[in-house]
């Protein structure tokens, strides 16, 4: 399946410790695919680490690049997130420059799979370490999808509520704008109703922290978008 029918995806952060029943459990859930990616502490070592271990199951698994040192060979794809919200234009193209600048000759550029990223809890690590700006209103939202759709051409804009359940009717109005570009939700997801409801709306939804919170409830979010 290509990333772009995704419905439901898991992300797994490589700072996190999961154990081995857990990590199978997530892999064999029918999940579409996994995420690898978090805010700080990710290494090349935890990434491969983590990366071979879900190897032994046959779930895609994405590596959302964070920092140049932890880009590692063998992923799926490459999900490159540009912050459009973000003060500093390091997390915009700075560090996508210099990675190209390093890896140029041997990127597979089908395997990039550009992301404009929009982060909506300001409370979060990646809100933090990007220095993003909250949009003021909706329509400050629904532009920044526009953007991504019609002047950046990105295949995904992403809203990132990261560890908070974020607001449904905007969800809604931003996908309402969408034609091509694929609408990623992610934060804040504990249940299978919250699953469903913003995969309503969402065209992939993204589970995280509940993974390390409280298994049994996040696999059931899988089911309740089948
Ligand atoms: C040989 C080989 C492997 C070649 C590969 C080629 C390749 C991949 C080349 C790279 C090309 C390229 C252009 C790369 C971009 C480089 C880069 C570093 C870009 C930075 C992008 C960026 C904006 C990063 C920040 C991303 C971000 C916002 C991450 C946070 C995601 C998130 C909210 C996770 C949730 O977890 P966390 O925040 O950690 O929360 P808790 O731990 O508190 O739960
Ligand atoms: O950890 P949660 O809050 O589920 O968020 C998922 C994902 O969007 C984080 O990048
Ligand atoms: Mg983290």
């Amino acid at each position: 399946m290509d990333y772009t029918e995704w419905r439901h995806i898991f992300k797994l952060d490589p700072e996190k410790e999961i154990d081995a029943e857990s990590l199978e459990k997530v892999c064999e859930s029918g999940t579409d695919a996994i995420i690898i990616g978090g805010s700080d502490g990710v290494t090349s070592d935890n990434v491969i680490d983590l990366l071979i271990r879900i190897r032994r199951y046959a779930v895609p698994v994405a590596l959302e690049v964070s920092t140049i040192e932890s880009i590692t060979p063998g992923f799926d794809y490459y999900f490159i997130p540009s912050v459009l919200n973000s003060t500093e234009t390091k997390w915009v193209k700075d560090l996508h420059h210099l990675a190209t600048k390093e890896f140029g000759e041997v990127i597979n550029w089908d395997e990039m799979i550009p992301e404009g990223y929009c982060i909506l809890n300001p409370d979060c690590k990646a809100a933090k370490l990007t220095s993003a700006k909250q949009p003021e209103s909706i329509e400050d939202i629904i532009a920044y999808a526009q953007m991504v759709e019609h002047l950046f051409k990105f295949p995904i804009f992403y809203m990132e509520y990261s560890g908070m359940y974020g607001d449904v009717e905007i969800v809604k109005k931003v996908r309402a704008g969408l034609k091509r570009t694929k609408l990623f939700y992610g934060g804040g997801i504990q249940t299978a109703e919250q699953a469903s409801e913003m995969a309503t709306y969402a065209d992939a939804i993204i589970v995280g922290n509940q993974v390390y919170e409280n298994l049994e409830e996040a696999i059931k979010t899988v089911h309740a978008i089948r």
